[in-house]
């Protein structure tokens, strides 16, 4: 099978002046269809980084990113966007949520981006609002919601167009445990009942036990790989190889 994001001899190099910052080094990584891979690792270590080369809104330094089976680090920066339209959703901390907009009028922003107006469109927010479990609050303002609805609804947009690839940078960590808890397994549900592929940035314990398959970065570098829930699909256990079972070992405790 092939790889939703594969990822390979991937280096980033921040410069800035005479300074120069190596953030990533040599990494390799496939996220597969069907997989929530969680990406964990102290601060400054390179996960946010790494996550925004995989969608795209990052050009890594040196190496290949494949996304949906397109080289993408060939692409010039003006292709890139339609790339992240058509296979990629984001969901990030911040909900990043119009303020002046309702929860349906959010998604149907995302709708649109994608081509999809008018009718068609409010239809399709109100079914991507449904399976969030926001059918109640179509009509209402973002500052009316909780901070889980909130998230919910950024899910729902992420979801606008049906993309193959969810990236999510720390989803859970302004939310309460339950609330975190109740938005990480719709992540989980598109990943293991639609065959998507879920990579989440977290420093978040209380997720752990969710994920397929934890990723641990330190420095840059991929330092251990750990298969939690034993369902992996064999393109994740071939990328889990890279990576030896000895690292596992190395990484109980760890996290
Ligand atoms: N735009 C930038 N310019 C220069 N250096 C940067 C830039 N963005 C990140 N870095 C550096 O790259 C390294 C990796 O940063 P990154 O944000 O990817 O880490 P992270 O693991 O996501 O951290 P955190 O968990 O704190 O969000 C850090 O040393 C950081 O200071």
């Amino acid at each position: 099978m092939q790889p939703a994001i594969r990822v390979r001899g991937v280096s980033k190099v921040y410069s800035e002046g005479s300074m120069r910052v190596s953030a990533l080094e040599e990494i390799d990584l496939d996220v597969c269809s069907g997989e929530v891979l969680l990406l964990m690792g102290p601060s400054g270590s390179g996960k946010t980084t790494l996550l925004s080369i995989m969608g795209c809104i990052l050009r890594p330094t040196s190496g290949s990113v494949r996304v949906a089976g397109i080289e993408t680090t060939t692409m010039s920066q003006r292709d890139l966007p339609a790339v992240r339209l058509q296979h990629i959703g984001f969901v990030f901390q911040a909900f990043n949520l119009f303020p002046t907009l309702t929860v349906s009028e959010n998604v149907e922003v995302a709708l649109d981006l994608k081509g999809i107006r008018g009718q068609r469109a409010r239809r399709q927010a109100r079914e991507l609002l449904a399976e969030v479990g926001l059918s109640e609050k179509v009509n209402t303002l973002p500052a009316d919601l909780s901070g889980g609805q909130k998230q919910r609804v950024a899910l729902a947009r992420a979801l606008a167009g049906d993309p193959e690839v969810l990236l999510a940078d720390e989803p859970t960590a302004a939310l309460d445990s339950h609330t975190g808890r109740t938005v990480m397994q719709l992540m989980c549900d598109l990943a293991h009942q639609r065959d998507r592929a879920v990579a989440i940035v977290t420093h978040d314990n209380r997720i752990l036990d969710m994920g397929d398959r934890i990723v641990r970065i330190e420095d840059g570098r991929i330092v251990a790989t750990q298969n939690v829930q034993g369902l992996l699909s064999q393109c994740s256990s071939q990328t889990s190889n890279t990576h030896s079972e000895s690292a596992d070992a190395a990484y109980t405790g760890a996290v």
